[in-house]
């Protein structure tokens, strides 16, 4: 490919030496290292197929050149999440402490220390290529995949409708050992929770009870008190970037009506006139695309009513949810995935659990679980409608969600599924499985990941060639919504009109390969050739 006159590419790469602290350096044509940046020349491959008059499809490879810009600098990251309070919240404050702080504890089993298991970014790898002496796969840290913030570097703030301080709230939450809450409930107990939105008609009624730190006037008003915190929050830390992350409760459906929240112009109408169907979540969520800062839904709830999408848009603003998906969904997108690409037609979902946490506690209402059923239920509609062996148009598996709300086994989650599907000549397979998940310690590690993923898109920008092979002339943002997000979400929200992807493996390869585009790397399409082609 021919080097690029006009983003000074000379044929061959900087010397990899000028490469910041970067764990690797690419050496090709194609990529070039400059003190502020990583610039990569990418051939994107994919093939577009016509369906003919008799049913047959032709199939024709399209390539299409693109030109990926990477700032190196991180600077210094804010992570303000709305629910600070709560069992995640507090749990994922505890976690960065005690890893900032090299931290270990006795527990029962023995002494334990701190990690950060169950981040895709902290706690796994990514192939980088083979040896090139051994042939043998070289595997690196996805977090060394290209410069990302560190989660021990992260300040910690937030709001919570309960004014109660972390160590307190860490208390509350009975998810970490006491040894280890002795080590930090100072440092826990100087935080507190900056007052919040509460509009009770969105949440159970049985919240009402810790909703002591909540804020007065029109919702207007408080666009403009999180526009403001947030900048506080900025300032004070003297920080480069802040990003915002919802992990209040689940909120019901806001109505969908037009006039009120279907277009940006109606949602701002509304929110001047306080209107009933704005939800706490989407307030922040506007707060947030007002000051440009990135806006993450960790709950199922349809924050991002169509205005809100549109604002993001026109405001060129970064939003991505929803809901963590931590446990027994992250199981099923994996299951049913594993199922349905081996040909077995699965034909009932049965998906029960019962947890006694706050969030169960909130879930405990119709309209609340609603909202947690419908992002819990959609997350295999892509795995099935792609197999159209096994299902016929607008045929798919049964399909049932329960959430029990029993105290006494508080945050440790039960979940029990049975997967039942139909085998070669008439046979059956069931799958019974029960899956004890210690939900905020699962859901904690996505909020690391999200925050960390959402902080490199806001350093990648992109521009693609002519088919003459000119390269526009600006580099532009990815799309307002982070559907890369994917991968820790139940229910990926996506650019509008564009497919939604729960199979868990494609939502890890599409993030993996989008980060080794940014490297001038080719997507890792584990064919190893060179182990099956002999002279
Ligand atoms: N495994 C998991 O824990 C998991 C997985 C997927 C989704 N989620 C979602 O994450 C969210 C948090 O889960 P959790 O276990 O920490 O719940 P939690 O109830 O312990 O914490 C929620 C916190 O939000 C606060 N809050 C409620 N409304 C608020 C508002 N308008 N502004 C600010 N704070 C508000 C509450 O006071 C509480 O402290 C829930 O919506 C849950 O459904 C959790
Ligand atoms: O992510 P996951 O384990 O499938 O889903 C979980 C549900 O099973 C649980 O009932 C709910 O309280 C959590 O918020 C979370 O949504």
């Amino acid at each position: 490919m021919a080097p690029h006159a006009n983003d000074s590419y000379n044929g061959s790469a900087t010397d990899p030496a000028l490469a910041g602290t970067e764990l690797f350096t690419v050496r090709s044509p194609n990529v070039l290292y400059t003190a502020e940046a990583i610039k990569s020349t990418y051939t994107y491959r994919t093939t577009k197929v016509a369906k003919t008059a008799n049913g047959k499809y032709i199939a024709e490879p399209v390539e299409t050149i693109y030109d990926f810009k990477t700032e190196r600098k991180v600077g210094k990251v804010g992570l303000m999440l709305v629910g600070w309070g709560g069992n995640n919240g507090s749990t994922i404050t505890a976690g960065i402490i005690a890893n900032r702080d090299g931290l270990t504890w006795e527990t029962r089993e023995g002494k334990r220390g701190a990690n950060y298991y169950g981040s895709v970014i902290m706690g796994s790898t990514i192939k980088l290529g083979s040896d090139a002496e051994t042939g043998k796969d070289v595997n690196i840290p996805v977090h060394d995949i290209l410069p990302m913030v560190h989660p021990n570097d992260l300040i910690l703030g937030g709001w919570d409708i309960s004014g109660m301080n972390l160590a307190d709230a860490m208390d509350r939450a009975a998810v970490l050992e006491p040894d280890l809450k002795r080590q930090i409930k100072d440092q826990m107990r100087s935080m507190v929770p900056l007052p919040s939105v509460y509009y009770p008609d969105f949440i159970a009624a049985n919240q009402e009870d810790r909703a002591d730190n909540v804020l007065k006037g029109s919702k207007a008003e408080h666009v403009e008190k999180i526009r403001n915190d947030i900048r506080t929050f900025k300032a004070n830390n003297s920080l480069d970037k802040v990003i915002v992350l919802w992990t209040a409760n689940t909120e019901r459906y806001a109505d969908i009506r037009t006039g009120v929240n279907d277009t940006a112009e109606n949602l701002l109408k509304s929110i001047d006139t306080s209107h009933d169907e704005v939800s706490p979540s989407t307030i922040f969520a506007v707060a947030c695309i007002k000051e440009c800062v990135p806006f993450i839904n960790g709950s199922p709830q349809n924050t991002f009513v169509p205005g809100c999408i549109e604002l993001a848009e026109s405001h060129k603003s970064f939003i991505g949810g929803d809901d963590f998906k931590s446990g027994q969904t992250k199981m099923k997108s994996a299951l049913v995935d594993f199922l349905i690409n081996a040909g077995i037609k699965l034909t009932s979902i049965a998906s029960y659990n019962h947890l006694g946490n706050n969030d169960g506690k909130n879930l405990n209402e119709h309209k609340t679980f609603r909202s947690k059923e419908i992002s819990k239920s959609n997350v295999v509609d892509d795995m099935v409608e792609a197999n159209n062996v096994l299902y016929k148009e607008g045929e798919h598996p049964d399909h049932t969600v329960v959430i029990k709300y029993m105290p006494a086994v508080g945050d440790s989650k039960r979940a029990l599924d049975e997967y039942h599907g139909e085998i070669f000549m008439g046979g059956h397979q069931t799958i019974s499985m029960s899956n004890i998940c210690e939900d905020s310690l699962l859901a904690s590690p996505l909020i690391i990941d999200l925050c960390l993923m959402t902080e490199l898109m806001t350093r990648i920008s992109w521009k693609a060639h002519s088919s003459s092979g000119v390269a526009s002339k600006d580099y532009k943002g990815f799309h307002s919504v982070l559907s890369i997000l994917s991968y820790m979400l139940k229910a990926p929200l996506t650019p509008p009109g564009t497919p939604v992807v729960n199979s868990l493996a494609k939502q890890r390869a599409a993030m993996s390969n989008i980060f080794r585009a940014c490297v001038g790397l080719a997507p890792e399409s584990d064919m190893t050739l060179e182990h099956k082609l002999f002279a």
